[in-house]
């Protein structure tokens, strides 16, 4: 390599330094901190309010013999507010009804399977209990996503809806093999109940037959308190915002809040699932709710987590570790990424365009010179 081409690749070099120091720091800046918190917040290695940078909810309470604790704000919506985002969502950003219903049925399921995973071995069975709305709704669709994942399910639907769409949704539950029942049955044959019976348009106290089937699930747990029992966005029997003041004495040990959680799961005690991911983040600010980091391609996520002693300053032991691991490699593979990237930074190009530029008006010059010199040397020694 001669002088000048060799001069040519450390300008090339340093044009590329310029473009890898510059965008690097940037996109590891921007890209890397909610990945970040949502790896955190999913890992399950730090507690999930302080890599979100929130206060942790002191929310905590027994569901069987495992306590939980709410590490996620996601905010509530009272059920005046939840019934109006419904509203909205479907005439703002025209969701229809069924849209909706797909995204709360399939992340109901989602929540089931990490409740209750089915094995090579096993294949859960579940008893869903609808109820008349649209939260029966949502529990034929996580029946019918539920089939797919693994499970065999079996529906109450006693006061089934003549709505098209919930004509369809039965259809198809039967076609993947799902049977229907009229009578709450014995619940030896089950692993777990979703109860899908009432959502936020509850008012007023259970009439039959939904009186006497939450009554039963209330006996299945007294009998068997680790039983799961996963009510679908609003544990059954409820006040939407006071949660039991019925006094009814059912509580759900698992909970999946649809869009957010409404004001009575404040103080709900077990294990709670926020599924969502498809609100607006204009509809969120406006009702003052926030969506949490759903890891991947999830539908839901989990907000809580066991409250156990000294898992907390072990996940922030290993998560330091981690984090400092992962920032590395994400620097190693910015650069990296950067270094075999054709040059599209603007600047960075015209930057060693101009150094070039200079370098060849620079040479020319220095050339010229030399020229000059050698030239008036030639023309001293032949007059001499
Ligand atoms: N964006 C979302 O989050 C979505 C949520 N969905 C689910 O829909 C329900 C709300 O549905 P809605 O049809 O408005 O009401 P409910 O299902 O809660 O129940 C209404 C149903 O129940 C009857 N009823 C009311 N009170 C009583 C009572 N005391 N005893 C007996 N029966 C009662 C009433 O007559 C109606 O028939 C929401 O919670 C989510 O689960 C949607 O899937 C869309 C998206
Ligand atoms: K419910």
């Amino acid at each position: 390599m001669n002088d000048e081409s060799q001069t040519m690749v450390s300008l090339v070099k340093s044009g590329l330094t310029l473009l890898s120091l510059r965008r690097p720091v940037t996109a590891f800046l921007g890209r890397s901190t909610p990945s970040r918190k949502a790896i955190l917040a999913t890992s399950g290695l730090v507690t999930l309010s302080s890599a979100l940078g929130q206060t942790t909810s002191t929310t905590s309470c027994t569901a069987g013999k495992m306590s939980y604790t709410t590490e996620i704000e996601t905010g509530y919506l009272n059920a005046d507010n939840a019934y109006d985002l419904d509203v909205e969502l479907m005439s703002q950003p025209g969701f229809s009804l069924e849209q909706l219903m797909e995204l709360a049925g399939l992340a109901v399921a989602e929540a089931v399977y990490q409740v209750l995973p089915p094995s090579s071995e096993s294949k859960p069975r579940i008893l869903l209990i609808c109820g008349p709305g649209n939260n029966g709704g949502d529990g034929l669709v996580a029946a019918r996503h539920l089939v797919f994942f693994g499970y065999e399910c079996v529906i109450m639907y006693p006061k089934q809806s003549k709505k098209e769409h919930f004509v369809n949704l039965v259809k198809q539950c039967e076609d993947v093999g799902v049977t229907f029942i009229d009578e709450f049955p014995h619940t030896n044959e089950y692993d777990a109940i979703v109860d899908s019976i009432f959502g936020f348009s509850f008012k007023g106290a259970p009439r039959e037959p939904f009186k006497t089937a939450l009554e039963k699930m209330q006996e299945v747990q007294k009998k068997k308190p680790e039983f799961p029992i996963i009510s679908v966005d609003v544990p059954s029997g409820w006040n939407v915002d006071e949660g039991d003041v019925a006094k009814t004495g059912f509580v759900p040990s698992v909970l999946i809040s649809l869009t957010a959680p409404k004001e009575s799961a404040r103080s709900f005690p077990g294990r709670h699932f926020v599924g969502g991911r498809f609100l607006p983040p204009v509809l969120a600010e406006k009702y003052g709710v926030q969506m949490p980091p759903y890891p991947g391609v999830s539908q839901v996520m989990e907000i809580t987590k066991p409250k156990s002693k000294g898992i907390d300053s072990s996940w922030e032991v290993e998560y330091a570790a981690y984090l400092e691991e992962k920032g590395a490699k994400e620097k190693e593979n910015e650069v990296a990424a950067a270094a075999s990237q054709p040059k599209s930074d603007k600047k960075d190009e015209e930057n060693w365009e101009q150094q070039y530029h200079d370098y060849c008006v620079e040479k020319e010059a220095r050339l010229a010179e030399e020229d000059a010199r050698k030239r008036a040397a030639e023309k001293e020694s032949s007059s001499s």
